[in-house]
């Protein structure tokens, strides 16, 4: 039975009308400094946890609840002879039901500006100490920390006159989940300019989403975000129409932003499958999404398009004629909006910062039985060296270093043929690199004639490079290191054809 309750909370909400009900009951509730303060002003019968401890609250509210009398009523095994004895002894009342929730430490480190010393007076002792006393002893000890809980926790004390231990058992767990998030957020905060990877790894996310199915229908998936300044990616996307995103969606649209990031200029990015299928830039967002789906109408069809200026209604025209799943723009022209509206599947999404990158993004690889973490791939060049005889014209120049940028996005082994700052072939994911210029070059719409060629990685043999200038492609990047470097360069020098090494690889898988 509920007898006694201590209730101290930083987020008030809810509380005044929650504790109302519980005095109603009959349930003597104990209470800290403004908790206390709140409940009497609104009529409550609240006794000062001081009077209990017989100890004032001090250092500035650091010591309020860290006392035997509050943990001895908290923790003691209510069917254990020996510990209702010495509660006796010691004088000591039983605490039933413990309401509580943290100092705000999330909202503090998220504000701007703030300063070692706020985050720190934000970190939260006597909550989590009593939070975690209580949990521990669930089995006889209701402990609730989320205000969406009051409700069902009151109907079954209106009801019976305790908790059930099913539901003990639940915000118990909850109780662990919510200190452990909390603890992580703290270590993680201190944490933010030390060694990247630490000899035990915390890392906290609350759930964005429950998911239909993962990668495929019989998988369970769910959306979880990170914490702090999220701008730029998807979890601060604002959907504006169209179905709910799936997990490959998802997974594709963060693949097309992350590539769009690599550009300054009007540019449109096709995915399938994580891989980009037709990319483009041009003058303005139109041309490019039109070179973008002329690079490879096939591939396109149920794609995601990723572009990073507004799609205005020209455009939007021009997309709708195809099946697409998403589309992601910094914004859509009303014009634009209306012309969609005809395709009420289409996922619309709004991402305010499209071009901003994450300051810090590691990247994480689950293995089984493991996780292997690294820096993302922020990266592009080293340093550009022209290697052969022949020097790329300055339009080539441009297509490689935008043909570079995008092997970098597709899975190895990759090779990207472009010309004119649009893709003509791309070949992904083979485990050969001739397999993958000969993807790219089969894929291919146009003639290659004149174009250039960007690999992800050096050419172990001349055989990509011969095969490539007999398609037409006229200058090749790559990063260089091959122990035949010297064989592919002499070939180019036979072709008339221009190298540069890039000095910086890009496998992605
Ligand atoms: N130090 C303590 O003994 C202590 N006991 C409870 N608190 C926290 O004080 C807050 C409520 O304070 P108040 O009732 O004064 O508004 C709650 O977030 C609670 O978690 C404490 N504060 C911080 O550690």
């Amino acid at each position: 039975m509920i007898k006694r309750a201590l209730i101290s909370v930083s987020d008030k909400t809810g509380i005044v009308e929650f504790s109302k009900k519980l005095a109603d009951l009959g349930i003597e509730i104990l209470s800290t400094g403004g908790t206390a303060n709140l409940l009497r002003q609104s009529g409550v019968d609240a006794i000062d946890v001081s009077s209990v401890t017989s100890f004032p609250e001090c250092l500035d509210g650091r010591v309020k609840t860290l006392h035997p009398v509050i943990h001895g009523g908290i923790l003691a095994i209510r069917d254990n002879e020996e510990h209702m004895s010495t509660l006796e002894k010691l004088n000591i009342t039983p605490i039933d039901l413990v309401v509580i929730n943290l100092y705000p430490f999330k909202e503090t480190i998220l504000k701007e500006g703030v300063t070692l010393e706020e985050a720190i007076e934000n970190i939260d002792i006597g909550g989590p100490t009593m939070l975690r006393s209580s949990a521990k002893n669930y089995n006889f000890v209701t402990v609730v920390t989320d205000p969406t809980d009051y409700c069902r926790v009151l109907e079954e004390i209106e009801k019976d006159g305790d908790t059930k231990y099913d539901t003990r058992y639940d915000l118990a767990l909850k109780v662990f989940r919510h200190t452990s998030h909390y603890d992580t957020l703290i270590a993680n905060y201190l944490g933010k300019d030390k060694e990247a990877f630490p000899n035990t790894l915390t890392m906290t996310y609350e759930k964005v989403q429950d998911l239909r199915y993962g990668e495929n229908p019989h998988q369970m998936a769910a959306f979880y975000r990170e914490i702090g300044d999220k701008r730029g990616t998807l979890v601060e996307g604002e959907q504006l129409q169209g179905k709910e995103l799936s997990f490959n969606n998802i997974n594709d649209a963060n693949g097309a932003l992350e590539l769009l990031k690599e550009f300054t200029e009007p540019t449109v990015v096709a995915v399938k499958h994580t891989n980009p299928c037709g990319v483009a830039s041009d003058l303005n967002i139109y041309e490019a999404y039109k070179k973008a789906y002329e690079s490879d109408p096939q591939s396109i069809f149920g794609g995601i398009i990723a572009a990073n200026e507004v799609i205005d209604g020209r455009t939007a025209d021009l997309m709708k004629d195809i099946f697409l799943e998403v589309i992601i723009a910094p914004d859509f022209t009303e014009e634009a909006l209306e012309i969609f509206k005809a395709k009420s599947n289409l996922r619309l999404i709004k991402i305010n910062d499209i071009t901003l990158k994450l300051e810090k993004n590691m990247d994480f690889k689950k293995v089984a039985g493991g996780l292997l973490i690294q820096d993302s791939n922020n990266e592009l060049v080293d340093e550009q060296k022209v290697v052969t005889k022949n020097i790329p014209t300055d339009e080539e120049n441009e297509d490689l270093i935008f043909a570079f940028k995008i092997v970098k996005h597709v899975k190895s082994n990759a090779i990207v043929i472009a010309k004119n700052k649009q893709t003509l072939g791309i070949g992904p994911g083979q485990t050969s690199r001739i397999w993958a210029l000969q993807n790219a070059i089969r894929n291919a719409e146009h003639n290659l004639v004149g174009s250039v060629l960007a690999s992800d990685a050096f050419f172990p043999f001349k055989d990509v490079v011969e095969e490539a200038i007999k398609s037409g492609v006229k200058a090749i990047i790559q990063p260089g290191g091959s122990v035949r470097d010297e064989e592919s360069i002499n070939v180019c020098n036979e072709n008339g054809v221009s190298m540069v090494f890039t000095g910086k690889r890009h496998f992605k898988h």
